[in-house]
């Protein structure tokens, strides 16, 4: 190690916020020097809507080729951008410890879900955010929404629009948790695979023993435990990540718990299910086996009740 991580990241505000945080950490830990090579993504230049260009999986590719080409020693991602796929020749090298995974309304004049008046103009560009909204509040109007989150916050205060809809975690690490006027609890308002949490992957071989204790040490197994989970239940019902599914897991006691949430496109109808396992013990390997048994589960239940049909492969949406 000649000292210095080079470090990937997108160059949005929100990524370079949170890539600057934990390479802090990483820097730390390994004893090194931090370079950010910012990237530039197809998510962050095109105003197209997410789905018409691939997903969320646009954000990852563009870091993924940087990181195999040799251009940066570790990339970081937001979690939920991630493919849950496995890459031949990339792993997750940390998961570090989950930020709020909850979702947040940021309405003019304090207005939370239940108040906002009737025809409210709510900005989003996600289905399953749009979906969820159709459930609580089907006499509101969501509307399509690109662009960062300080162009987002900005429709709002100029009066455009009553409100957005964004990931609490992504408000907090922009310093901006000051807009939040509702934050949506888990149970109604499950969020998506991984939201608030943040992955730093690596090359397969890192050949690098400072930089993989520098990883060990930014990990967090309770994360990654409950993130695995959420993220089968994406896998397990073969939907791309623009659908409306939302999952949550967490641990509480010895028991890890979760629940997944399939809705129709409007919201009209939503399917849940949630388990809990019992780990044989808190180590990394029995935690992915209680995180995979309880994936299973509840995709089973899921599709036996019918998820398919609310909830199609994103080519015949
Ligand atoms: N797809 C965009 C994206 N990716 C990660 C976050 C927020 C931060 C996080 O969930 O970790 C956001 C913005 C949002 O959903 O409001």
């Amino acid at each position: 190690m000649t000292g210095v991580i080079r470090v990937g990241t997108r160059g949005s505000a929100l990524a370079m916020a949170q890539t600057r945080q934990i390479s802090e950490r990483l820097a730390k830990a390994a004893k090194a020097e931090i370079e950010l090579v910012p990237i530039t993504t197809q998510g962050d230049t095109s105003r197209a809507s997410l789905a018409s260009i691939g997903g969320t999986g646009v954000f990852a590719a563009a870091l993924r080729e940087a990181l195999l080409a040799g251009e940066c020693d570790v990339v970081v991602h937001s979690l939920k951008d991630l493919p849950t796929a496995e890459h031949e020749g990339l792993r997750l090298g940390a998961v570090p410890k989950r930020a709020d995974a909850r979702d947040a309304l940021c309405a003019r004049d304090g207005f939370t879900i239940a108040t906002l008046p009737e025809g409210a103009r709510v900005g989003t560009g996600s289905p399953r955010r749009i979906a969820q909204l159709g459930a609580a509040r089907p006499d509101v109007i969501a509307v399509d929404l690109r662009g960062n989150i300080d162009t987002r916050l900005g429709k709002v205060e100029s009066g455009e629009l009553d409100a957005v809809l964004l990931a609490a975690a992504g408000l907090g690490r922009l310093g901006r948790s000051d807009a939040v006027t509702d934050l949506l609890s888990l149970g109604d308002w499950p969020t998506a695979p991984g939201q608030g949490a943040l992955a730093i992957e690596v090359r397969r071989e890192t050949g690098d023993r400072s930089l993989e204790r520098a990883l060990e040490a930014v990990d967090h197994t309770m994360t990654r435990a409950t993130v695995l989970a959420e993220r089968l239940v994406l896998a397990g019902l073969e939907a791309g990540c623009s659908a409306p599914i939302g999952a949550t897991a967490f641990m509480e006691d010895e028991l890890l718990f979760l629940s997944a949430s399939v809705y129709s496109a409007d919201g009209a109808r939503r399917l849940v299910s949630s388990h809990a396992a019992t780990p044989d013990s808190r180590s990394a390997a029995d935690l992915a086996d209680a995180a995979r048994d309880l994936a299973e589960r509840v995709v089973a239940e899921l599709l036996g009740n019918g998820a398919a049909d609310l909830a199609p492969p994103e080519e015949s949406l």
